[in-house]
């Protein structure tokens, strides 16, 4: 295929016999999308009892998977995906999401065709890394498709880019708008660092040399002054929230590496869900926890923005609360507060428990 297809066309299968695609991409919980080494045994083994306790479980086949394991990380997911109650399609509570092999390894092929008919019926999205521009989604796309109707699938799986190349950055809007099947993208901040030539050597974070200084007291030049670390990833985060609320698809921060720096981490990831993110990814157990609670409107601010909803009435004009100003705009934000938080209520019985419990007060 070569340039975008035109709007009639968009919605069309790219293959005879694929399933239609959506319009719109389902709004499922997607605070933390675990990453899983399927040839590792013991992550293996922890799998079943996970299911349930965290939105997505991705079987990471590609960075961090040795090469010598790629073939036993491939095929050690399609048994857990086949074996693991509960775990992908429509219907679960927990989705299962793979990331497959850059588009230029020897292995991304074999990943696909191997995946799609043993486990496509369970396999809600692929995550490709390293997506330069629309044409890597375009290749992608046509081969799912490809594949789906010689499967007899029945459900376009959808597609995740991660953004990890200058010049996949340079073309987040375009990436974004490539099909149907695009369901979101990741920020992949170690790879964009080296692809930036960024002096760094994190994987995501900040860096406590990034940093902005107060100024020089002229009376007194020896006199301590005080730093402020700025956020490394601000610049790609928003342009990455914008490209994907422009085409209704979803963001998400990326790793955290420094797993014992949970408060960090929790820091990282409220800047990227203040910011627009709907979720991030979890490389330890022990990051779940942090990225469901960050991800999750905090009870105070779904009673603060039920209090508007119910104060705006028909939602026009504006009215006082606690010496503010509310009105149309502030309503909207509002409302996405309480959107979520019905969604992740209808899903995590303790949330809905805390969200239940609040009184609207007047
Ligand atoms: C980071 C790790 C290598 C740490 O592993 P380990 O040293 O084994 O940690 P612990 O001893 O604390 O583990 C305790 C037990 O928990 C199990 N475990 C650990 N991690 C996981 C997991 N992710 N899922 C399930 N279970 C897990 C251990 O096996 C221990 O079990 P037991 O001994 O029975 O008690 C490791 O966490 C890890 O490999 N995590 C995933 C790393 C990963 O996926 N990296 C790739 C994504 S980041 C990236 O690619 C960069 C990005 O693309 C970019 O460019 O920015
Ligand atoms: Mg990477």
């Amino acid at each position: 295929m070569s340039g975008p297809r035109s709007a009639k066309d968009f919605f069309r299968p790219l293959a005879v016999g694929a399933p239609t695609p959506l319009t719109e991409i389902p709004a499922r919980p997607s605070r933390a999308i675990h990453f899983f080494d399927p040839s590792n045994p013991k992550m293996a083994a922890k799998i079943p009892d996970m299911v349930g306790t965290v939105d997505v479980l991705l079987g990471n086949l590609e960075d961090a998977i040795k090469a010598d394991n790629k073939v036993a990380a491939r095929e050690g997911l399609v048994q857990i995906a086949r074996q693991t109650e509960g775990l992908g399609g429509p219907a679960a509570k927990t989705q299962l999401w793979t990331r497959i092999n850059s588009l230029d390894s020897p292995w991304v092929l074999d990943d696909l065709t191997t995946l799609i008919p043993a486990i496509g019926d369970r396999l809600d999205v692929v995550m490709v890394p390293k997506v330069q521009g629309a044409e890597d989604i375009h290749y992608v796309d046509r081969l799912l498709a490809q594949l789906e109707a010689k499967a007899g699938l029945t459900r376009p799986i959808l597609v995740h880019a991660i953004l990890e190349t200058a010049r996949g950055v340079a073309n987040v809007e375009e990436i974004c708008g490539a099909s149907p099947r695009m369901q979101g993208v990741s920020l992949g901040p170690a790879d964009l660092a080296a692809d930036r030539r960024m002096k760094t050597t994190r994987v995501g974070g900040g860096h406590p040399g990034y940093l902005v200084r107060g100024d020089r007291d002229v009376d007194n030049p020896d006199a301590p002054r005080p730093s402020y670390q700025q956020d490394l990833w601000h610049y790609t985060i928003a342009r990455m929230v914008d490209a994907c609320a422009m085409h209704g698809i979803y963001p998400y921060y990326g790793p955290f590496g420094d797993i014992a720096d949970v408060v960090a981490c929790e820091d990282q990831f409220r800047n990227a869900f203040l910011l627009g993110c709907v979720g991030t990814w979890s490389l330890h157990p022990k990051q779940i926890a942090i990225a469901n609670r960050v991800f999750s409107p905090s009870v105070e601010d779904v009673a603060h923005a039920r209090r508007v909803v119910a104060a705006m009435g028909d939602g026009t004009g504006a009215v006082m609360l606690d010496g503010k100003m509310e009105d149309d705009a502030s309503l909207k934000q509002c409302l996405v507060m309480v959107e979520l938080a019905e969604q992740l209520a209808a899903i995590d019985p303790e949330l809905k428990k805390q969200y239940d419990a609040i009184e609207v007060q007047a």
